[in-house]
C-alpha cells in the first residue's frame, strides 16, 4: 500500500536540509514514475492544481510537488498498477527493477513528504507572523518617542524636582512662573520615569529589533541635554555590566539570539560600523588608518570601515573601541560629555535558504551629543567651538523635523552632516524611535521643556509606510554587478589620479585622540555617507513618496516576500505545476550513496528506455521528463550548498563577507 503520511507522522520542525533533499527526492520520484506510467502524473497535477487546500506563500510549489507525487502514487494504486511491496524484489525483469527503484524512491519519499508538508505550513505561518507583526509595528504610525527621565545623581538629592508626575505616556513638568503656566504635560508613546531600568527600557525597543531581521531599516536615536542620560540610555554607564549595559548592546544581542533561532530558515549575515560627528567632520570610530578627505560631495567623508561580526562578543569589542575613539570631554554639567553625534550602523543581511530571496535591514543606534547653552557648561575655546558645532546641528535637525512635521515639499537636509545623516530615518521608510531625554533638576527646566516641546514636535512627523528591503537573486545579482563596476571604476579613477600626482591630502581629523589599531577583522572600504545611512531607499518628497525611486526599488518593495519560487511561479508561460526541469538539478553523489540502496543505485542496465545505471543516466531521465524553469530555481542544489548548510547558521557569515566586503546598497 502506498502510505500517505498523517498529520500525526509530521514531525514538529524539519532541518532545512531534510527539506531540499526532500523536495529533490521527491522530484526524482515524480519522473521515475512518470516513466513507469506515463500519463499519469499529468492527471493527478490537474487535479492537484485545482486543489484549494494548498496553501499560499513560498513553500507552495514545494507542497504541490509532494501533493502530485502523493497523489500520484494514490492513481497507480487505485488504477491496479504495480503495487510496490517488497516481495516485488524478488522477481527478475525489468519491471521488478523499476519496481526497486521506485520503492527505495517511494519510502524515502514518504518520510520527505512528512518533512515537506510540516516545512511548508512552517514557513507558511512564519511568513504570516512576520506579515503580522510588522503590520502591527506600522500602524504606531509616526516616529515613535519614548521619554526617560534621568535619577537624581548622587551629588544632588536635595534639588528640587521639576518632573511633577508620570502615567502611562504623559508627563508632566512643574514650570517655575517665569516658563508660563504651573503645570505642562506632555504626551508621548512612552515615559520612563527615573527608576526604569535598562531593561525595563529595551523591553519596549526590542520589537524593532526583529524588524530589521525583517528587513526593515530602523533608526534609534538619543536626544536630551547634556548629562540627561543619552550615552547612559544607548550604551551604559561607564562601569558596564551585563544588567546596565544599554540599548546598543542588547540591540546586538537580540539581534544575534533571532539570527541563531532562524538558522533553519535564514542565514544572516551581520556587520557593523560606528561612526561620529565631531565639529561638522563625519570620523570613523573603527578606523585603524587616518581618515581621507573625500570631496566629491563636497564634504569630508571616512573610509568607514564594515566589520563583519559573529557574536555578541565581537559587537561588544568594537563598541568598546568605538567609545574609546569617541570625543569626549568635561562639561561643567558632564565629566564625562559626549561632543560629537556617534552613530553605530548594523547591516543584516538575510537569505531564505528556501528560496534564495535576499532580505536586507540596516539599523542606525545614535547617541547625539547634547545640547547645552554655552553660558551654563562655562566652556571656552575647543569646546566653545564644539558646543556651537553641536548646537547648529541640534538645531538644523529642528529645522528638519519643523519641515517635516509641516509637509513642506523641501525639507533642509543638506545643512548639517547630522541631517543628512538622519534622512531616511526621519523622513524615508525607516522604523524610528527616539528617545528624549531630562534631566530632573530645576535648573535644567528651561532645556527641558524646550527638549520635551521639540519631542512633541518629533511625535508627529508622519513617515512614508516603513517598506522591507528585498531582493530576489536576479535583482541581487545585478546589483552586485553594479557595485563592481562602480568599484573598477572607483579604482581606475583612483590610478589615473596618483598617476597624475593629483590626489587629494590627507583629510583632516580633528582632536581626537590616537585611534587604537584595529586590524585583525577589519575591511576597509570606500563609501560615501549615503551608504552610511544604510540600503533604504531615497527620501522621496513628502507629497509623493515613491516617486524617486528606481523601476528596481518598486519591485523590490511590493511589502510581499519576494521569493523565487514565487515569482515564477507569477509567470504564466512557465512553471506548471507537477513539470520540472532539472537542469544542474543533479544530486551529489553522496545523496544517492546515501539515499538509494546499491542495487537500485545501478539498477537500470541498457535497453529499457531510461536506463538509470549511473547518476548521469538519472540527470538524463530527468531532463527527458522536464518542461519547466522553475527548478532551476528551486532545485539548484550541489555539494558547495550540501557542506554550507550542513556548516550551517552563522559560521557561515565570514565567508559570505569576503564575498562582498560592501555595506549593503539598494541604491
Ligand atoms: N537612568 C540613569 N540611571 C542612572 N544614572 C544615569 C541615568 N542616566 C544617566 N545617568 C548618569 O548621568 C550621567 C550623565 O549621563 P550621560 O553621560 O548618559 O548623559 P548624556 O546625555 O549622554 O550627556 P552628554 O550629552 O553630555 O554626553 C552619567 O554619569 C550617567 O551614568
Amino acid at each position: 500500500m502506498v502510505g500517505v503520511v498523517g498529520a500525526k507522522d509530521l514531525p514538529a520542525e524539519p532541518s532545512e536540509e531534510e527539506f531540499r533533499l526532500g523536495l529533490r527526492s521527491g522530484l526524482i520520484l515524480c519522473n521515475v514514475l512518470n516513466k513507469v506510467h506515463p500519463g499519469a502524473v499529468s492527471k493527478v497535477v490537474e487535479s492537484s492544481c485545482d486543489s484549494a487546500a494548498a496553501p499560499d506563500g513560498a513553500a507552495l510549489s514545494a507542497y504541490q510537488y509532494f501533493e502530485n507525487v502523493r497523489n500520484f502514487l494514490v492513481a497507480v494504486e487505485q488504477r491496479g498498477l504495480p503495487t510496490f511491496e517488497a516481495s516485488d524484489l524478488e522477481q527478475g525483469g525489468k519491471s521488478s527493477r523499476i519496481v526497486n527503484c521506485v520503492l527505495a524512491l517511494k519510502s524515502y519519499s514518504q518520510h520527505i513528504f512528512g518533512l515537506a508538508h510540516a516545512a511548508s505550513g512552517y514557513h507558511r505561518v512564519l511568513e504570516e507572523n512576520r506579515k503580522l507583526y510588522n503590520q502591527v509595528q506600522d500602524l504606531k504610525g509616526n516616529i515613535r518617542v519614548y521619554c526617560r527621565v534621568r535619577p537624581f545623581l548622587g551629588r544632588q538629592s536635595n534639588v528640587t524636582n521639576t518632573v511633577d508626575c508620570i502615567e502611562e505616556g504623559t508627563i508632566t513638568i512643574n514650570t517655575p512662573p517665569k516658563y508660563g503656566k504651573g503645570r505642562r504635560a506632555f504626551n508621548f508613546n512612552k515615559v520612563f520615569g527615573p527608576s526604569a531600568t535598562q531593561e525595563e527600557v529595551f523591553e519596549d525597543t526590542r520589537p524593532l529589533i526583529r524588524s530589521v531581521l525583517d528587513g526593515y531599516n530602523v533608526c534609534i536615536f538619543a536626544y536630551g541635554q547634556t548629562g540627561s542620560g543619552k550615552t547612559h540610555t544607548m550604551s551604559g554607564p561607564k562601569d558596564l555590566t551585563e544588567n546596565n549595559q544599554g540599548v546598543n548592546y542588547r540591540a546586538l544581542s537580540d539581534l544575534f539570539l533571532l539570527a541563531e533561532q532562524r538558522k533553519g530558515t535564514l542565514q544572516y549575515d551581520v556587520s557593523v560600523q560606528m561612526i561620529e560627528i565631531y565639529n561638522e567632520q563625519v570620523r570613523d570610530l573603527l578606523a585603524n588608518d587616518e581618515i581621507r578627505n573625500n570631496s566629491q560631495n563636497g564634504f569630508n567623508v571616512p573610509e568607514a570601515n564594515l566589520v563583519h561580526v559573529s557574536s555578541t562578543f565581537d559587537v561588544i569589542d568594537l563598541m568598546n573601541l568605538g567609545q574609546r575613539n569617541r570625543a569626549v570631554g568635561a562639561t561643567a554639567l558632564n565629566d564625562r560629555s559626549s561632543r560629537s553625534h556617534s552613530c553605530l550602523t548594523v547591516h543584516v543581511q538575510g537569505r531564505d535558504l528556501t528560496s534564495g530571496g535576499v532580505l536586507r535591514g540596516c539599523m542606525h543606534l545614535v547617541d547625539l551629543a547634547g545640547s547645552e547653552r554655552v553660558d551654563k557648561s562655562e566652556v571656552t575655546g575647543d569646546r566653545l567651538k564644539e558646543a556651537q558645532h553641536i548646537n547648529r546641528s541640534l538645531s538644523a535637525l529642528g529645522d528638519v523635523i519643523s519641515s517635516l512635521a509641516q509637509k513642506n515639499a523641501h525639507v533642509p537636509y543638506r545643512n548639517s552632516k547630522l541631517t543628512q545623516l538622519l534622512q531616511d530615518a526621519l523622513g524615508g521608510q525607516a522604523k524610528t524611535l527616539m528617545f528624549v531625554h531630562i534631566s530632573p533638576e530645576l535648573d535644567a527646566v528651561g532645556e527641558t521643556l524646550s527638549t520635551l516641546k521639540f519631542a512633541e514636535r518629533v511625535a508627529t512627523v508622519e513617515l512614508g509606510a516603513a517598506r522591507v528591503n528585498k531582493d530576489s537573486s536576479d535583482v541581487k545579482d545585478l546589483k552586485e554587478q553594479i557595485a563592481n563596476l562602480k568599484a573598477a571604476l572607483a579604482r581606475k579613477e583612483g590610478e589615473h589620479e596618483s598617476v597624475q600626482g593629483r590626489r587629494k591630502p590627507t583629510g583632516e581629523i580633528g582632536n581626537i585622540e590616537a585611534r587604537k589599531k584595529y586590524r585583525s577583522r577589519q575591511k576597509t572600504q570606500s563609501i560615501d555617507l549615503d551608504e552610511l545611512l544604510g540600503n533604504s531607499p531615497p527620501w522621496p518628497p513628502v507629497s509623493s513618496p515613491g516617486e524617486m525611486y528606481g523601476e528596481d526599488d518598486r519591485e523590490i518593495g511590493s511589502g510581499d516576500w519576494v521569493d523565487k519560487v514565487m515569482v515564477n511561479k507569477q509567470d504564466g508561460a512557465r512553471g506548471t505545476v507537477g513539470c520540472w526541469e532539472p537542469e544542474n538539478s543533479r544530486m551529489p553523489d553522496s545523496f544517492y550513496q546515501k539515499y538509494l540502496p546499491e542495487q537500485s543505485y545501478n539498477i537500470f542496465p541498457g535497453g529499457n528506455g531510461f536506463d538509470v545505471a549511473t547518476t548521469d543516466d538519472l540527470d538524463e531521465l530527468d531532463a527527458a521528463t522536464s518542461d519547466s524553469s522553475e527548478p532551476d530555481l528551486l532545485w539548484q542544489f550541489n555539494h558547495s550548498k550540501l557542506s554550507s548548510l550542513t556548516n550551517g547558521g552563522m559560521s557561515k557569515v565570514n565567508n559570505l563577507n569576503a564575498k562582498s566586503t560592501r555595506s549593503p546598497e539598494l541604491r
